[in-house]
């Protein structure tokens, strides 16, 4: 049976590929089969080689995860301005996000990976298409909800809005997971933390520190095997 997981945050630049990043290797040392994907990505370039539009962070899902894929099928629309999704495909002309997210979502599942891992762009509540937002695709597709809580100066509104949004969409909140963006943890770290705690029913599944380098992210999957439970 394969885990199927979105990944958002409580704002852009949260933490969502780092985490995404940090579940991947700790699925990957328990030898599980992994697949991952973004299925619209804003802020790309053009790879000179293979002539299409590349995002970084569907590269870095596609070099973790353990089975072979296509770019296309990591990340099935690629925009290249670094600007909301649904501006930039207006602009570009693409449409269909919400449909062709699905599609692309569903070709991986078909393949059956252990865990299915997906990153969102920006936050919850993200316009796609006419009239759709980024929930649809998640409850059409049955995954649970992972979010990563950027940890900073007014990350408690953001976080208690999301997690009532995505109750409200229907959604399955997994649990939530608190990153460090900063050398220095926020003032006060540990009160946020307790008050997001209280407030949201959903599990806190791990406390990500600021990851210097290669070694600190290492160190820290080692010591959170558990985080990946295969049902
Ligand atoms: N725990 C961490 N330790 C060190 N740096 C971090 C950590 N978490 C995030 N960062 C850095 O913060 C920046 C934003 O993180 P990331 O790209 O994962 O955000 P995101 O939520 O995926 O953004 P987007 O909405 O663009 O997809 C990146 O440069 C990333 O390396
Ligand atoms: C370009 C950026 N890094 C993300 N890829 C897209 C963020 C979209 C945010 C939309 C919004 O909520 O205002
Ligand atoms: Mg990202």
């Amino acid at each position: 049976m394969t885990s199927c997981v979105f990944i958002t945050g409580t704002d852009t630049d949260a933490g969502k590929t780092r985490v995404s990043a940090l579940l991947l290797r700790v699925a990957w040392m328990q030898g599980l089969r992994t697949l991952a994907m973004k299925p619209i990505s804003a802020g790309c370039t053009r790879n000179p080689t293979l002539g299409h539009y590349e995002n970084a962070d569907a590269l870095i899902l596609q070099h973790l995860a353990t089975e072979p894929t296509t770019y296309q099928e990591v990340n099935p629309i690629a925009l290249e301005p670094p600007i909301a999704p649904h501006i930039a495909a207006e602009r570009a002309n693409e449409r269909n996000l919400l449909l062709r997210a699905r599609l692309g979502w569903q070709a991986l599942y078909a393949k059956s990976p252990d865990l299915l891992l997906c990153e969102g762009a920006g936050g919850w509540m993200l316009p796609l298409d006419e009239g759709h937002l980024m929930p649809q695709f998640v409850r059409e597709t049955n995954q649970d909800v992972i979010l990563v809580v950027g940890m900073k100066l007014g990350c408690l509104n953001h976080a208690l809005l999301t997690v009532a949004a995505i109750a409200q969409s229907g959604c399955h909140l997994r649990g939530w997971i608190a990153n460090t963006l900063t050398p220095e943890p926020m003032p006060y770290y540990t009160e946020n933390v307790a008050t997001l705690k209280e407030r949201i029913a959903a599990p806190l599944l791990a406390e990500v520190p600021f990851l210097a380098d290669v070694s600190d992210e290492q160190a820290w999957c080692e010591s959170h095997q558990h985080l990946i439970k295969i049902d």
